[in-house]
Parts: structure tokens; sequence; C-alpha cells
């Protein structure tokens, strides 16, 4: 199947020739040509993402070319007779320009006006940008916080949130689309606009107008590292312009990087990210360092303790802080809205419910992804039913205010500086705020490990492993009860004390949420961005040491059913 799909390529006249090259190079080797054709590149929790390279399953001008054409296909069915444009940005990434530059030329071809950005831009900027421009879709060309050798495709709707409701439709045109039906014209076409500094200018000032308190100490010592990205200009610009007098960029790490050569991975999820970042901090006297991801929707946190070393915070502990920090100062202010709301997904953890009920604001659960959570905000605005005020995901991704419908690192940035400038004023470090938010709601200690199953065969492997712990319903881990089982799949939650079940009223999805009898859980899933199992663990026990100690069992445990399970297949 796979070698038919070569052979297509190879002979088609839609191919680039510097494509078919790269694919006669590999054309002997078994492994590479499964790993190229055996599917098309997916659309998962955050758009399409692949390796850049020849192949149905990679990213390339091919597949590029026709997810757009699928999309044009898809937008002139929906909005027929209407006048249509879409927005475009990309990253830093190698190829990032040039896809972004043939998404613009087929959408134009497909008669849809494009508002291109001169030069990379963060994610969130862009979906700015589509309710600004009243545009009925939005592509942004970045693999987000993947490896250099990867690039994607993330898709908007005309709501500035990642698609959703029309998802399946857009695949299935993309799906149907022929290479020779793709409509192509030249990137000078008329119908092709560039944008840049005016709408950096709207952006910040909206992005400013979120800042809540101005009573807080600007001389605080930030360190930021943009990783090689976009966050560079818009994250300094918004401290700049709202008084921040000593932020020191990291130097090293300044200026966009395809390879993102100073770094193992552009991901502030991971410590290794900050290593620069942290030398510099010791030597500048840094008290909290900031570090967007690549298209800057991410932001990582890392603070300094009172012996002086660096403690990197995990997302679920940055939201809670920031969650924290927006909700008493806006209460204290009497600023919080009639019908307020605070979004989360099943993976992030419940101490934003135990926050955000503590100033009677209502919690809303999504699935994992910020597009659910975007969704649920233009539902909140469609019905009236809440104002949104706070979401945020253990995956580092956090939003305040609605003129962005995605996770906002350069949002988030400014209120992280305004926090920990607002506490140094009153003597408090942020470690110490945590403290005290544990001490007031309970010490939720959360974990989240990746394993990776690479290729075709590694897919199969997660499936079979999420299939076994579907089957074999886990009803106690390390000495625990599990009382509930959340099957997003089957959408049932299952009571294994009484065997009934109830319906969950959620999309479908491979998760399954182990729940034991005090609100601690874990969940297994699939990642959709990376070839990646998650297996998420949210302890909740009466103090800090308990709550580490029955996290270590269970996630030793847990591991070894998952390896139990491979040996047996
Ligand atoms: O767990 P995954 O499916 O890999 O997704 C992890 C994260 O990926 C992207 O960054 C999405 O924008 C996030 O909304 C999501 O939480």
């Amino acid at each position: 199947m796979y070698r038919e799909k070569l052979d297509i390529w190879l002979e088609s006249p839609y191919v680039d020739e510097s494509l078919k090259e790269e694919l006669k190079k590999i054309e002997k080797i078994e492994s590479e040509v499964e790993d190229r054709f055996y599917r098309e590149l997916e659309f998962g929790t955050g758009g399409m993402r692949g390796k850049i390279g020849a192949g149905t399953n990679r990213m390339n001008f091919v597949t590029v070319a026709k997810a757009t054409q699928g999309i044009a296909d898809f937008l002139n069915k929906k909005y027929s007779g209407e006048q249509l444009s879409a927005a475009i940005a990309y990253d830093s990434r190698n190829m990032s320009k040039e896809f972004a530059g043939k998404t613009a030329a087929v959408f134009a071809a497909n008669n849809i006006k494009v508002y291109l950005f001169e030069s990379l831009r963060p994610t969130p900027e862009l979906s700015f940008a589509v309710r600004h421009y009243g545009c009925k879709a939005g592509v942004v060309i970045t693999a987000s916080h993947n490896p250099p050798e990867y690039n994607g495709y993330k898709v908007y709707d005309q709501y500035g949130g990642q698609v959703v409701e029309d998802a399946d439709e857009i695949i299935s045109m993309i799906n149907k689309v022929n290479l020779k039906d793709v409509k192509l014209t030249t990137e000078d076409n008329d119908k092709i606009v560039t944008i840049g500094n005016e709408l950096d200018t709207t952006y910040i000032n909206e992005v400013k107008k979120l800042s809540i308190r101005d009573d807080v100490d600007k001389n605080l010592n930030i360190i930021y590292t943009p990783l090689h990205g976009t966050g560079n200009m818009p994250v300094r610009r918004v401290l700049d312009e709202l008084g921040y007098k000593n932020v020191r960029v990291v130097k090293e790490q300044e200026m966009p990087d395809p390879m993102f050569s100073t770094v193992k991975s552009p991901n502030p999820e991971e410590i290794s990210a900050f290593e620069i970042a942290i030398k510099r901090a010791g030597e500048l006297n840094g008290e909290i360092i900031i570090g967007t991801d690549p298209d800057c929707d991410r932001v990582g946190l890392v603070v300094r303790s009172s012996d002086g070393g660096y403690v990197p915070l995990n997302g679920n502990q940055t939201g809670a802080l920031l969650l924290n920090y927006v909700l008493s100062s806006l209460d204290e202010k009497g600023m919080i809205p009639e019908n307020a709301a605070v979004v989360k997904t099943i993976v992030t953890s419940e101490i934003g419910r135990a926050i955000a009920s503590k100033y009677n604001v209502a919690s809303f659960d999504t699935l994992t992804g910020f597009k659910y959570i975007a969704e649920l905000m233009q539902k909140f605005e469609d019905t009236k039913s809440n104002n949104f005020i706070f979401g945020y995901e253990e995956s580092y991704g956090y939003l305040a205010g609605t003129f962005v419908r995605d996770k906002d690192a350069v949002i988030a940035s400014m209120l992280i500086c305004e926090m920990a400038a607002y506490y140094k004023r009153n003597g408090k470090t942020l470690l110490e705020v945590l403290k005290d938010i544990y001490r007031e709601h309970g010490y939720y200690i959360e974990e989240t490990i990746s394993l990776t199953f690479a290729g075709a065969s590694g897919q199969s492997k997660m499936k079979s492993i999420m299939e076994n712990f579907r089957e074999n319903k886990l009803s106690s881990i390390a000495g625990k009860n599990i009382p509930y089982i959340y099957d997003y799949k089957m959408g049932i939650e299952l009571n294994l004390l009484t065997g009934k079940t109830e319906h969950l009223s959620y999309p479908k999805s491979d998760v399954l949420k182990f729940c034991f009898e005090n609100g601690s859980w874990l969940v297994l899933r699939p990642s959709g961005t990376e070839p990646k199992l998650k297996v998420y663990f949210s302890i909740n026990e009466e103090n800090e040491s308990k709550s580490t100690q029955v996290l270590e069992n269970t996630k030793k445990e847990i591991l070894s059913i998952i390896d139990r399970i491979q040996i047996n297949n």
C-alpha cells in the first residue's frame, strides 16, 4: 500500500522535483518508505504536525498545498457567495516562511483574500488577527515546541480558535483533494496583503489592558528567553511599555534560529531549555526566569528560591499562581463580573477548581487542547451564560481576556511578571505564595510522564496498551481504591462499586481517567501532537510528603503494568 503511494509521488507531475530526488534516495529503505507513506499527516490536538520531508506523512509543499486546497474548498462551500479572507502567520522554523507563502498562494488562487504577516509572529497574534480582520479562517505554520526537524499547520476558525466543530468536514475535504486539483497563483497576487507593525500595536495595546495592577515593584529582575522563537519582540515590548526596568534577554537565544541550536528541545516544559537562562540569572541576580516556546503560545517559569537556587514550576503550579493572582486582584478591586468562569482541561489540576470556588467563580473542564477552551469561550459569548476570566492547561498554556482565542504567552508573560512584582512588593516570593495556596487548598502534586512510541509499530503498541487498560478495568493501584473510571472514547463514567454507567457529555476521545476515593486521579491518553503515550498523575493527600509518596508508588505501579502489557503483546 505505502509502496504504491511512493510510486504515485515519483511519477506525479504535481510533486516538486526536489521531493522526488529525496524519495529516490530512500526508496530502497523499507522502513523509511513505510514511515513516510503509511498514512496522511493527521490533524491532532494542535492541527497537522510532522517531520519536514517528502511523503504523505511529512510536511512539504505538496501536503501543505493539499491541506490548503481542502480548507479553501470547505470555506467556499460553507460561505458560498461571501467575500472570504484568511490570515496567515508563521514562526522561526525551517520552511515556515516558504510554507506560509504556499498557503497564501493557494488561498488567493481560490479567490480568498489573504492577510499574510510580513515576518514571524506569535500564534496568539494570528488568533487576534483573524477576529480583527473579520476572516473566516487562519493558519499558522509552526510545530510549536517540537524538535527542529518538525513543522506543522494550525487551522483557525472565524472565532479565532483552532477548528473543532468543522474539523471532521475539513479533514474529509482535504482527503478528497486530488493533487491535480490544487489551484495555485504567484505570491505577488493582489489578493495577498502583507500585514505588520500596525496590527502589532493594536494587539499589544489590548494585551496591556489586561494588566490588573500598577502597585507593583517594577524593579523586579526578570530574565527572559524567547528560545529562538517569535516571543522576543512582543514580550519585551509589552514589559518595556509597562515600565519594567530590569528585563534581561538571554542573548544566545534572542535571535530566530530554526535549529534551536542552544537547546536540546525548545520546549519550556523541559528544564534543559532553561540551562543558559539559569546561568544568566545567577550572574545577573535574576529573581524570575520566563521562557516562551517558538510560536509563543506556551511559557515556562523558573523562580529563585531563598537559598539562591532556581526552581522550575510546572504548568499546574504556574496556572494555580496566575489564577489565584488574577482572581484575588480582581476581587479586591470589585471587578469579578457576574457569572464569571474559569476553564481548564480534564488533565489539569483540580486545585484550579478549588481556587475558583473561593471567589464564587464557576469552573469548567474540557478535553485536552486549548481549542476546546476557545470553543467554550465562544459558547459563553453566544449564549451569554458566562463571562470568561481565565483558562489554562497543565501543558504551560494560559489565557486571560477574550480578544485572543488560544493560549497566549505574551499575555501570560506579562501577568507572571506583574504577579511576581506585586508579591515582591509585599515581601513574598512566588514559591512562598505557592506554599500558601497549597496550605489553603490542599497539596495537589502533579506529574506527567510521556512514553515515546515512534512510527507505525509504536502507534499500534499505544493502541493496544489503551485497549488493555480499557478492558481490564483497574480497580485499585498502590493500595488506593479506584471507584470511578471515565472512558472518554466510549463516552461513559463507570462506577466500579455499583457497576452502573453514566453518559459523559464530551466529544469522543481516546482517554481513560481513573479516579481515587479522595479526588486524586491518573489519566492515560495518546498525545495528539507527538508519538507519545501520556500518563498524568494528580495526587491530593493531607500533606506534601504523603502526596509525593503516593505519587511515587502510583507511578511505579502503572509503569510496571505498561511494561507487562508490552511484554505480553
Ligand atoms: O497532549 P497533546 O495532545 O500532545 O497536547 C498537548 C498540547 O499541545 C498543544 O500545545 C496544544 O495547543 C495544547 O492545547 C495541548 O495541551
